[in-house]
């Protein structure tokens, strides 16, 4: 990463509410005539933000297209989603209603707010959290292990994000489900990147989803959907409580309260898990091959952590994340400069003034959490890719509102304590197996921002040698 392009992206002094009365539209960026924003939002969404940040402020409206958007950025706006303020001025609803509908389904955890979506996080969370792994840690390594020498051959040049989403449907298949739908992989990823891009963000027109390629991976993903659902009535026992997954705690509030889990939305929920950790984790772990490769001192540091403990057996659970700290910092870093979610998109549920402006009910926000990320007030030479910013004393990240590639507010992110011990598991695997290598030491990685930012499907790198 250059520190050429480094932005002095200081925050403003205050964001106190002010009377109705003095309340402004939020100014307009300036952009080309017809088009206005659309270029640079394109191509760096997340910088972007940032630097219609230092120039107007945490509130701010975008033309993309000829539609404008309202921005809410920074860490006021991280911190706002945290407040009950924030909890009662936005809602997730519209932004989120297109996906389950298209899925027949009546609602998602993400689309709701309040009691509903209390009720459904209960049922979901000790399946999509780290506990659905407990005392299952090696059986995962070796999953990842198996995948990895099976798609990562030494002599060739591995195409990365493609590698890491078949793995991500090993690992969450297996953790969330108890199987692996390779078959399917495809399938699952065609639909997201549709859904996603036409009905949730609507940076694509609606007519795509009448293509047959969609119409196809659809029909196929509810297939396996529904098949999940099948095979799961057609046990003679029940599952152990140990043993229990993801699916076992939906079909038993499903039988329990088919009101709050209905059979129409049972066949979308088994799906849950790879549109959730597909792309997120996918993008990520993609991320962080790059960065670790392009920066070989960190790769040493790395390489000497994992060896030593992936060399020691048994694994020891309860101390896997602090046992790597270099890797866990590269983890961290890579998610500050790479957010998977530049900013979470939201209704506004009421009139509401925000930094002096007005927000009017119905507007659609998008919350520019990731902005603090890229900016020098709180990570000094932010374009600086430096995994020690996570050690105290400095632990910068834990500066209010600074830190947020999991989201903010009560949609936080549910699969994150699960999504930290994969990327830990997937990485250490990786690097303690290969050595690898990126097309040229000068690499400068291609990005992608739709459906989900990340790196361009045509990352690749070579296999040089195992190293174990
Ligand atoms: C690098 C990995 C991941 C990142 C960066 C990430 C990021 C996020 C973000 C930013 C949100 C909030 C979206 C919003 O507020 O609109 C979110 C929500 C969510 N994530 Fe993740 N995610 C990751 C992996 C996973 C995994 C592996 C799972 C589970 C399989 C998962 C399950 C969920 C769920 C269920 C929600 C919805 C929570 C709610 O609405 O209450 N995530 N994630």
């Amino acid at each position: 990463m250059s520190t050429s392009d480094t932005l002095d992206l200081s925050p403003t002094p205050s964001q106190t509410t002010p009377p109705p009365s003095s309340d402004r539209v939020p100014p307009l960026v300036k952009g080309l005539p017809l088009i206005g924003s659309t270029l640079p939002m394109a191509r760096d969404p997340a910088r972007f933000f940032a630097r219609c940040y230092r120039d107007y402020g945490p509130v701010y409206r975008v033309n993309v297209f000829g539609n404008q958007l309202t921005v809410i950025a920074g860490a006021e706006a991280a911190t706002f989603m945290g407040t009950r303020e924030g909890r009662d001025c936005l809602r997730s609803r519209e932004a989120w209603e297109p996906l389950y509908k298209e899925f027949g389904a009546s609602k998602m955890l993400s689309a709701e707010d309040g009691e509903m979506h209390k009720a459904l996080r209960t049922v979901m969370k000790r399946g999509f959290s780290k506990d659905a792994i407990k005392g299952r840690y090696q059986d995962m390594l070796d999953i990842t292990r198996d995948t990895l020498l099976r798609d990562w051959t030494v002599g060739s040049q591995v195409p990365v994000v493609e590698a890491m989403q078949f793995l991500v449907v090993d690992q969450l298949g297996t953790a969330l489900t108890g199987q692996s739908p390779r078959e399917y992989v495809k399938d699952i990823r065609t639909t997201i990147l549709y859904i996603l891009n036409v009905l949730v963000t609507q940076q694509r027109p609606k007519f795509l989803m009448k293509l047959p390629r969609y119409r196809r991976a659809k029909a196929r993903m509810l297939e396996l959907g529904r098949q999940m659902v099948r095979d799961y009535r057609s046990k003679s026992i029940a599952t152990p409580d140990e043993y229990k997954t993801l699916i076992d705690d939906i079909m038993d509030a499903h039988q329990r309260d088919p009101e709050l889990i209905p059979e129409s939305d049972l066949a979308m929920l088994m799906a849950g898990p790879y549109v959730a950790g597909l792309d997120t984790v996918a993008n990520t772990t993609s991320a962080i091959v790059y960065t670790v490769l392009k920066h070989p001192e960190v790769l040493r540091r790395v390489q000497a952590e994992v060896d030593a403990v992936m060399d020691a057996q048994p694994i020891n659970e309860d101390d896997y994340m602090r046992s790597m700290p270099a890797l866990y910092g590269a983890i961290m870093e890579t998610m500050r400069l790479y957010p998977i979610a530049v900013a979470q998109i939201r209704i506004a549920n009421k009139d509401f003034s925000f930094g002096g402006c007005r927000i009017h009910e119905g507007e659609m926000i998008y919350l520019g959490t990731a902005v603090p990320h890229f900016q020098d007030a709180f990570y000094p030479d932010a374009e600086v890719f430096d995994i020690d910013r996570y050690a105290r004393p400095r632990a910068e990240h834990l500066q209010p509102g600074a830190y947020s590639p999991y989201g903010r507010g009560h949609h936080t992110c549910l699969g994150k304590s699960l999504a930290e011990v994969l990327l830990m598991m997937s990485m250490a695997q990786l690097f303690y197996l290969f050595d690898l290598e990126l097309p040229s030491p000068d690499y400068v990685l291609k990005t992608k921002t739709a459906p989900t930012p990340g790196p361009a499907m045509s990352f690749k790198v070579k296999v040089r040698a195992r190293r174990h």
